[in-house]
């Protein structure tokens, strides 16, 4: 496989961003040293468009290199909209985000693609088109990419989809599909190190199986190059089973950064109105049975 196929993408592709990174491919950059930070999110604030007019933030947060974060809260409490402030993809009105020290606005959309990779919560596909390409399209940032076609497969196989290697995007179902556009996000960062990567209910529509499966090879995916994680997130045990900290959202604040620990339990009761009990898991990490909160 070569990247000629970017040349004949439609115009209004729904992956602008790979399409720009590929156009604006420039030389690599220098990843962040093991432990330093690698994001920070100054002042951070965003007051959403239209009738909404939901204020998210002030953020004030530091992400190290190789952390691994689950942002929780309830619904429309701001956490799809963090990560888009993560990723770049919505520019705050106030404060500043810094990757690996540079504001983001100091990347070029290249640069950036090369080190962290977006995996949003729903990834509609205009077209009908064949999952290897797909998954490719998360190394249009690369001028020269001899290991496209073995990273495609590598990808898919990591995200238990290398049977759907050439099947069609659009004729997939909604957990096939959630897994290719995984395979997507680790074929972008398969050869970078200490990058990061945004993911928005990757596992929501998978089945109990391949949600822990699932889980497994992101974690490992990640730690094996360095990567920082940064997961939104529905499901508390998976949060406290693999994660470092706990961010807790609520109505566009941040109302936690917590260690998975029995400490956070109360905070996570609070959030969600429900009542937690604790009740043992797996390597020992904490996990909880969910009870509706007795009046
Ligand atoms: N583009 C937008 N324009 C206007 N309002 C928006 C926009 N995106 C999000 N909002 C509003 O901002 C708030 C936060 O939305 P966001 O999607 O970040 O929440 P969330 O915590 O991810 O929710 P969920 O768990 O339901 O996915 C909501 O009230 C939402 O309606």
């Amino acid at each position: 496989m070569t990247t000629d196929w970017a040349e004949r993408l439609p115009t209004d592709f729904a992956f602008a961003e790979c399409r720009e990174a590929w156009r604006m491919a420039d030389a690599p950059q220098q990843p962040a040293a093991a432990s330093s930070v690698l994001l920070t999110l100054q002042q951070v604030q965003l007051r959403q468009p239209g009738r909404s007019g939901a204020s998210i933030g002030p953020f004030n947060l530091a992400l190290q290199a190789g952390e691994h974060v689950a942002i929780l809260g309830p619904s429309g409490a701001g956490k799809s909209t963090l990560l888009k402030l993560m990723a770049g993809e919505r520019p705050p009105q106030q404060g500043e985000l810094r990757f690996d020290g540079r504001t983001l606005a100091g990347w070029s959309p290249a640069a950036l693609a090369r080190r962290r990779a977006v995996l949003p919560q729903s990834h509609a596909v205009a077209f009908s088109l064949p999952v290897a390409l797909v998954v490719g399209l998360g190394r249009v940032a690369l001028d020269h990419d001899p290991a496209l076609a073995s990273i495609t497969a590598e990808a898919l196989a990591l995200a238990h989809a290398g049977h759907l290697a050439t099947r069609r995007f659009d004729t997939l179902s909604g957990g096939e599909q959630a897994r290719v556009q995984l395979a997507r996000v680790f074929a972008q960062l398969w050869d970078a190190q200490a990058g990061l990567l945004l993911v928005d209910e990757p596992l929501a529509s998978l089945d109990p199986g391949l949600q822990f499966e699932l889980l497994d090879a992101m974690q490992a995916f990640c730690r094996t190059r360095g990567h920082a994680l940064v997961a939104v997130l529905h499901d508390i045990n998976q949060a406290l089973a693999g994660f470092e900290r706990l961010w807790l959202l609520q109505q566009g604040r941040l109302m936690g950064d917590l260690p998975p620990n029995a400490s956070a339990l109360a905070p996570l009761e609070n959030l969600y109105g429900i009542q937690l009990r604790s009740v043992p898991g797996e390597d020992g990490r904490l996990a909880v049975l969910a009870r509706r909160r007795v009046a």
